[in-house]
């Protein structure tokens, strides 16, 4: 038999899911390797890069170290430009990969010019499939597994988002199903964000107490849910962002996640708050706020909890608190557990139900890797 061809890989962005992804990756060079050559040809961060231009691949864990260790001459090298990078890339044996494990709106606004360079790419970055409509027609009509691909778009490079909603949890890959086996979703609703799913389930919990607001949103970003800003999760934009996917892909042509009602959590004081870390300073400040929203619904024995819903007949999409009973399913959510109901016409009354964690790098990073043999699974 043939050797295969080799598959080279480009890792942008080694923060909590790219270094997860990498963990997963070893692994499955390590199973793949009688059927499938891996070859990590590329990690990069936002000031440096480690580009292996003889295509050999590079060893994951020294690739890691020069990258962090500032003072090797590698990690140090002049960043080339981004789409420079993918010309080059673009060169290498075999099926090119591209991760993008950011959360980069420039490296995402590059995605059709790398999809036509016949580079494929596998992400959890929402900002691609989020900004404008045009956008994501762009995307998918350049992507050769876009819902009009043709002859034109044969040599191009395939794209798999699975871990924009919901992290790992096969959101995305059902949704899809559902409508690729003519059932007709009616209306997708639940609790779309880990964070908030932490904060309020640690906050204000079924069984009364909970921390400080402000202390739960610090817990978050150790725990490596928030967004790489937590501000981006906070003003109720990353849920827009999710619901604007999940809109679109029923076929609602949602012009931007602010085209709809989302309620921010953000104190309008700090609004103008320069960097996130002056924002996590002075939150605290704001405690009050959050503690008089849960006295108010534990007063009529009930939770706040931060929700999302789409609904398709009306096209009407909306982000925001809700107040609900104890004994509500979303009510009982622990950690960083989404749950994603779908009304559909063939599960009627009642919805297709995915629950699970929906923020963490492992869970995240596993949505990436099933993505990226999703990619493989196409080149056979
Ligand atoms: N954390 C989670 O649970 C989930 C995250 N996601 C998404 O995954 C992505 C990554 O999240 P996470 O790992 O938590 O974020 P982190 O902040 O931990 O890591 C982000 C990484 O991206 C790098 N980076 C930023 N801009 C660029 C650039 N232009 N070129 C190269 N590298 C760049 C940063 O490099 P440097 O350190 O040099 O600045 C950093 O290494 C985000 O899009 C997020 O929305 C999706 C679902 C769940
Ligand atoms: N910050 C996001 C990460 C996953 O999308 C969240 O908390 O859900
Ligand atoms: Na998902």
């Amino acid at each position: 038999m043939p050797p295969q061809k080799p598959l080279s890989l480009a890792l942008i962005g080694i923060g909590g899911v790219g270094q997860a992804f990498l963990t997963q990756l070893a692994l499955l060079q390590s199973r793949l390797k009688s059927k499938l050559d891996i070859r990590l040809v590329l990690i990069r961060r936002s000031t440096t890069q480690i580009l292996d231009s003889s295509w050999r691949g590079l060893d994951i864990a020294t690739a890691i170290k020069q990258l962090q260790d500032k003072s090797s001459s590698e990690g140090k090298g002049k960043l080339l430009g981004f789409e420079e990078t993918c010309v080059h890339l673009a060169t290498a044996p075999g099926h090119v990969v591209l991760v993008d494990c950011t959360s980069d709106p420039q490296v995402a606004g590059a995605y059709p010019g790398v999809l036509n360079k016949g580079i494929s790419i596998v992400t959890p970055n929402k900002k691609a499939f989020s900004s404008s409509f045009s956008d994501w027609q762009d995307i998918f009509g350049t992507a050769a597994n876009g819902p009009n691909a043709g002859e034109k778009e044969k040599g191009n490079g395939f794209i798999f988002h699975e871990s924009t909603v919901g992290a790992g949890l096969p959101v995305l890959s059902t949704l899809t199903e559902l409508i690729e086996t003519g059932d007709e979703v009616t209306r997708i609703e639940g609790v779309f964000s880990g964070t908030m799913s932490f904060l309020f389930n640690s906050f204000n919990p079924v069984a009364g107490g909970g921390g400080s607001f402000s202390a739960e949103v610090g817990k978050a970003k150790e725990l490596g849910y928030t967004e790489p800003d937590p501000r981006d999760d906070l003003n109720g934009l990353d849920v827009a962002r999710k619901l604007t996917i999940l809109a679109r892909l029923t076929g609602l042509e949602i012009e931007s996640p602010t085209s709809f009602p989302v309620q921010s959590l953000i104190p309008k004081e700090l609004e103008s708050c320069s960097s996130a870390s002056e924002f996590m300073d002075r939150l605290p400040e704001f405690d009050s706020r959050m503690d008089d929203l849960k006295a108010s619904a534990t007063a009529s024995g009930k939770v706040i909890r931060f929700v999302g819903s789409i609904d398709v007949a009306t096209k009407k999409v909306k982000v925001g608190l809700e107040e609900f009973e104890t004994s509500h399913p979303i009510a009982a959510l622990k950690g960083s557990d989404n749950i994603i109901n779908f009304y559909t016409k063939r599960y009627g009354a009642n919805p297709l139900i995915i629950q699970g964690a929906g923020a963490g790098a492992e869970v995240t990073a596993m949505g990436v890797t099933g993505d990226l043999l999703r990619v493989v699974r196409l080149l056979r």
